[in-house]
């Protein structure tokens, strides 16, 4: 995303709540119609849902999981080259050396490669009576969705510099309603930057139902465009003038005490 900052200080973002559903092939070729509608109306960064091309699950994640390079992210990187788009693949299960994998890839309008974030942190919760999820029953590793929990991993890229924060998502009918934006904000306030999230459109006959919601959050804690729970894709015209205008009325990061508290990040070989 620093490449696209560093080009433009105002853009537009596309965020796509695709219908996703059981069939690849379908979910590709929708994926791949909208990503080009939304290049037709000025996008310039694109993004996609957690789990595009395949239903979100345990039970499916084996089924749907692809090497990468493979079918899905080739189809990315041809769709961000066509349309001459940043493209954020939303997320897709990855398999890679007999492990799982919950990946987003993403791709530059050269339709070259420009990162690959695996999921950090595995959604596994247990909400009695309500919802039991255990990601990590299936899944090894990194990076979405449930990463916007951790305040720390968004101050971290913010202190790299980063000033939009995209988390390919899905939440769902009980932390829906409950988080999904309250957390959106939150992370926009902390960090006084733009937070935008994709998730599937809602499914109510899916054993997973998505809550739908797809949301931009501008460094004000403002919601500037949000999806209702269908399939659509709705816009934000991304204002880093507006970033730095925020950041200079409420200036946080130069009162930060340093001195008394920090986050720091850990190297780790190749996850
Ligand atoms: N796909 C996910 O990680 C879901 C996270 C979620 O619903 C939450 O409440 O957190």
């Amino acid at each position: 995303m620093s490449t696209l900052a560093k080009a433009m200080s105002k853009f537009r973002l596309a965020v796509v709540q695709l219908q996703v559903g059981g069939v690849k092939a379908d979910n590709l070729s929708r994926a791949k119609r909208l990503v080009k509608e939304a290049a037709g109306r000025g996008s310039n960064l694109v993004m996609l849902p957690e789990c595009f091309n395949s239903p979100y699950g345990t039970s499916f994640f084996s089924q749907y999981a692809e090497r990468i390079p493979g079918e899905s992210t080739e189809l990315l990187s041809e769709a961000a080259r066509e349309n001459q788009v940043y493209l954020v693949g939303g997320s897709i299960p990855e398999e890679d050396g007999g492990k799982l994998y919950n990946s987003c890839i993403v791709f530059g309008p050269d339709g070259k490669l420009i990162l690959k974030h695996r999921k950090i942190h595995l959604f596994d919760i247990d909400v009695p009576g309500k919802i039991r999820f255990q990601e990590s029953e299936t899944l090894m590793g990194v990076g979405i969705c449930y990463d916007i929990r951790f305040a720390e991993l968004a101050q971290l890229y913010s202190r790299q510099g980063c000033q939009l924060l995209v988390y390919p998502g899905a939440f769902n009918m009980t932390t829906g309603p409950a988080h999904w934006e309250l957390l959106q904000r939150a992370r926009a306030v902390d960090n006084q930057l733009y937070v935008a999230t994709a998730s599937p459109a809602r499914d109510e006959s899916s054993p997973y139902v998505a809550w739908g919601h797809s949301t931009v959050v501008n460094p004000w804690g403002e919601v500037i465009s949000k999806a209702g729970t269908e399939e659509e894709v709705i816009y934000a015209d991304i204002d880093l003038q507006y970033l730095a205008d925020v950041r200079q009325q409420i200036p946080i990061t130069a009162q930060r005490r340093n001195d008394l508290y920090s986050v720091t990040s850990v190297q780790r070989g190749n996850s």
